[in-house]
């Protein structure tokens, strides 16, 4: 019991004072002290019913016979805090999360820890912080949003994004803009479609750190508090049978974790998040392994922003083990792995059939052979940049172009909007990037302008920052190296022709050796003057993109 070091013997009474001032009995003080990390607050519609889940995980713990003591986690929404200097604040919070998870739980010598995230940093910075603390550790979430109506039709945000460039380009009106703005967004949880929030709720069940439903059942679904009681029920079995995240964290976890990403068309995210979560592990993800496994996963679930569906229809349809059990006919997992049930991933998947072939495609009739995901490597990027390509139109999976670039977000927005950017066009949208931000912000505006202005079947953009899950069309992101190390995209210039192949994981800048060495003597980095606080810290702390962003330790 690590709280005995806290707790037992004599020389313990003045901290054993201390916890009967939090009103703890001498029974409550014997048993295993379980860490409850809530991130609730009142900001976040992903979060703002984690207080629920929070007082039933603690219902759980205590029936199972430990004493659950709950302290937070901070939380940013990247939708409110997209498309202004904000999400340079998002990125960041992921490791703050890990670091100060760490520093509450060691601090105070927990026995156990319920991590209790939702939205886009909480989930890899808990899963950080698990592996980190290496307590016996479960994940429950506060579950997807479900899908908005419009017109008889079901909608979430990459569609709301959307109509903001659809208005700009006056394919809808003010009223029709409003309607979006009002029926989009109708529940808590983390917004409806397979975005970031989703995607690692989702591959929390594949790791083997949340119990079946974990990212797939409803906010607003009493079924959620059910798996909120059994989580912090089955923490109290991990203590017992001494189960740590290390355990089940293994490298063919994260194998596991990736070809699930490929099959349900993952976020881009998950390829800073896993790597950055292996690294915890003390196991590397190298993206080139990414392409290795996309070439043998098909890809099964075209949930939005690839299509029409949403994580509601995917848990109806069987949820993430749904999906498994038709990656596991082709044999493309590890099940003899441990997970958080105490028991191994083929034992869990018993039963989980697929009640819907139109949700999830039987392995034999996917949406593609190939996964979600696929890195690109060339001159413009030779350690790699990502895209998601189960969301691009198939006119641009190979395109060539002339380059159209752009400093900043704001720029980029500028120029879509202001129509200086034409069909072909290849947008550049760099100094984004973890440093160079710092923070790689989320490009989902200047993606949704192009989309809702209807230019994504014409349109390519590229950029050193990232995207959020909801970005769809030829957008490629993490550029690495990244603009301000130095990287060729720094060195882009306008009308240089770009050339991407994405079926070959291709990029490459049709700009001669010699021109490029030229331009490198020529043309200044740009370093930002003005960053100050904790963005000051983290941009001379971060790696590259391509390593996950994590902060070099
Ligand atoms: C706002 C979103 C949808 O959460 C986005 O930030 C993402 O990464 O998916
Ligand atoms: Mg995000």
């Amino acid at each position: 019991m690590s709280s005995k070091a806290m707790k037992e013997g004599f020389d313990k009474a003045p901290q054993r004072s201390l916890l009967h001032a939090l009103g703890l009995t001498n029974e409550e003080i014997e048993k295993p002290l379980v860490g409850i990390v809530s991130s609730y607050n009142e900001i976040v519609p992903g979060h703002m019913n984690l207080d629920k889940i929070t007082e039933a995980v603690k219902m759980g713990v205590a029936m199972a016979g430990g004493t659950p003591i709950v302290f937070p986690a901070i939380a940013v929404c990247d939708g409110i805090a997209m498309g202004h200097a904000g999400m340079r604040y998002s990125l960041v919070t992921r490791d703050l999360i890990a670091d100060s998870t760490e520093a509450m739980a060691l601090a105070h010598a927990f026995d156990a820890l319920v991590m209790i995230p939702n939205c886009d940093k909480n989930v890899p910075g808990l899963l950080m912080a698990a592996a980190r603390i290496n307590v016996p550790t479960i994940f429950v979430s506060g579950g997807p949003m479900l899908a908005g109506r419009i017109d008889g039709h079901k909608t979430s945000l990459s569609s709301m994004f959307e109509a903001v460039g659809a208005y700009q380009a006056g394919k809808i009106d003010g009223k029709k803009l409003k309607e979006y703005e009002l029926n989009t967004c109708p529940t808590c949880g983390s917004c409806s479609g397979m975005y970031t929030a989703n995607s690692h709720n989702c591959l929390t069940e594949v790791l083997g750190m949340g119990l079946a439903g974990n990212g797939t059942i409803p906010a607003v679904y009493s079924k959620r508090i059910e798996l909120a009681k059994h989580a912090g029920m089955q923490v109290m079995e991990l203590y017992r049978q001494n189960i740590r995240p290390r355990d089940i964290m293994t490298k063919e976890a994260f194998h596991n974790a990736v070809t699930a990403d490929m099959a349900l068309g993952c976020s881009t995210n998950s390829m800073l998040h896993l790597p950055a979560i292996a690294n915890e592990c003390g196991i590397e993800i190298d993206l080139k392994k990414v392409n290795e496994i996309s070439a043998k996963t098909p890809n099964l679930c075209h949930l939005a922003p690839a299509g029409p569906t949403y994580i509601e229809e995917l848990d109806a349809a069987g949820g993430v083990y749904a999906v498994l059990n038709e990656l596991d006919k082709k044999g493309l997992l590890y099940t003899d792995v441990m997970t958080c049930t105490g028991k191994t991933l083929k034992e869990n998947l018993v039963g989980h059939i697929n009640k819907n072939p139109e949700v999830i495609r039987p392995i034999d009739k996917p949406y593609s052979q190939t996964g979600g995901i696929a890195v690109l490597y060339g001159n413009l990027a030779p350690d790699g940049c990502v895209v998601k390509r189960s969301a691009v139109a198939e006119e641009m999976l190979v395109h060539e172009g002339p380059a159209k670039v752009y400093n900043s977000e704001e720029e980029a927005i500028k120029g879509i909007f202001g129509k200086e950017v034409k069909a072909g066009d290849v947008v550049v949208i760099r100094y984004e990037g973890p440093a160079g931000g710092p923070g790689m912000r989320e490009m989902l505006s200047p993606t949704s302008a192009i989309a809702g202005m209807g230019l994504d079947k014409e349109v390519a953009l590229i950029t050193d920052g990232r995207f959020s899950g909801a970005t769809r069309g030829a957008s490629i992101g993490h550029v690495s190296p990244e603009a301000v190390s130095g990287g060729t995209i720094a060195y882009v210039k306008d009308g240089d022709l770009i050339a991407i192949d994405i079926p070959n994981h291709t990029i490459t800048l049709k700009v001669s050796e010699e021109e490029l060495a030229k331009r490198r003597e020529e043309m200044p980095i740009l370093k930002k003057e003005n960053v100050t606080g904790y963005l000051k810290r983290y941009a001379k702390l971060v790696s590259s993109a391509d390593k996950g962003a994590i902060i070099n330790r």
